[in-house]
């Protein structure tokens, strides 16, 4: 079976050209330059934005993606120097994608009036990469599956993810590899539960913040990139108020009330040491 890897990136090897690599050629431009299609006719001038805003998402989600495989691979090597390195790029990306939020809040929600309504049903609840990211981050839904119908492009992909073992489940091997005593009832979990808390784990990560600060440092990353994922939640719904207010979404949600019930965290043990240290 091809790795969730092998599938979403295609190696140029099969394309042996006798013309010299170019700029244009090695990042395929003339394809990825074809890809805005806007559904407005005319078309709608902020459609472009918009639809290449989302691409980029999801371009970023894919390196995403392919940088928490490799921070998984650095805690089941026990690589703290790597799992920093790695800790790091992620949080610059999620710094960046938090960002790119105010170039969309320039739009005005009369100008997303101009071609919301030819959005149909489609919404970003479907991105599945961004699903794929919740689940490596422990928020696993065996609900968000029945979503998306067997033949849904990358499902596959998502099913993968539910099955796999996430980031902290190959931090809590970490923690046990580095001689902490976590509860075998924690390393045999069923991953494909979301992470519930647990006061046993709590105590064992209080005596890593009082006597051990390369452990301690690697908690605070993972704490960081969960207070990343929720900036964005934040920034996202904040978005969503100033740009369609309470309206129900094109997904058939309730819009920013569904929204403001997802800003919780994903790695609540790091949280909730806090009030003891
Ligand atoms: C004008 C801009 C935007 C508006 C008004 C908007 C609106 C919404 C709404 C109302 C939902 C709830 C689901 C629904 O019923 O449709 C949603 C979900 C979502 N949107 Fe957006 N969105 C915007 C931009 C973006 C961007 C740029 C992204 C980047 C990929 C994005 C990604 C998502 C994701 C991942 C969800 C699912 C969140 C979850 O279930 O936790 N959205 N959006
Ligand atoms: N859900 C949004 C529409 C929207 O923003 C959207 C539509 C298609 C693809 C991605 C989108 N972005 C986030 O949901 C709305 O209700 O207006």
């Amino acid at each position: 079976m091809k790795t969730i890897d092998s599938q979403q990136t295609t190696h140029g090897t099969e394309e042996q050209s006798s013309q010299a690599l170019t700029y244009v050629s090695y990042l395929r431009l003339e394809d990825l330059l074809r890809l805005q299609v806007p559904k407005s006719p005319g078309p709608e001038h902020d459609e472009l934005l918009f639809i290449v805003i989302h691409q980029v998402y999801e371009l970023w989600f894919k390196v995403l993606l392919h940088e928490f495989d490799y921070l998984k691979t650095h805690f089941q090597n026990k690589d703290n120097p790597h799992i920093e390195h790695t800790a790091n790029r992620i949080l610059k990306i999620l710094k960046t994608v938090v960002a790119q939020i105010d170039v969309l809040e320039t739009m005005t929600p009369l100008e997303f009036n101009a071609f919301r309504g030819l959005l149909g049903s489609s919404s970003g609840f479907q991105s599945i990469q961004f699903r794929e990211i919740e689940f490596l981050l422990g928020h696993k839904r065996s609900a968000i599956l029945r979503h998306y119908p067997a033949d849904f492009p990358g499902r596959d992909r998502l099913e993968q993810r539910f099955y796999a073992p996430g980031l902290w489940d190959a931090f809590l091997h970490y923690l046990h590899q580095n001689g902490y005593p976590v509860p075998e009832s924690l390393l045999n979990r069923d991953v494909t539960q979301p992470l519930e808390p647990s006061e046993e784990l709590q105590r064992i990560l209080i005596d890593v913040y009082r006597q051990n600060p390369s452990v301690q440092n690697v908690c605070e990353l993972l704490l960081d990139i969960d207070e990343g994922l929720q900036e964005w939640r934040y920034r996202h719904v904040k978005m969503v108020e100033r740009t369609i207010g309470s309206k129900p979404g094109t997904g058939g949600s309730t819009g920013a009330r569904y929204l403001a019930t997802t800003l919780k965290p994903v790695f609540p043990d790091l949280w909730a040491i806090r009030s003891s240290l």
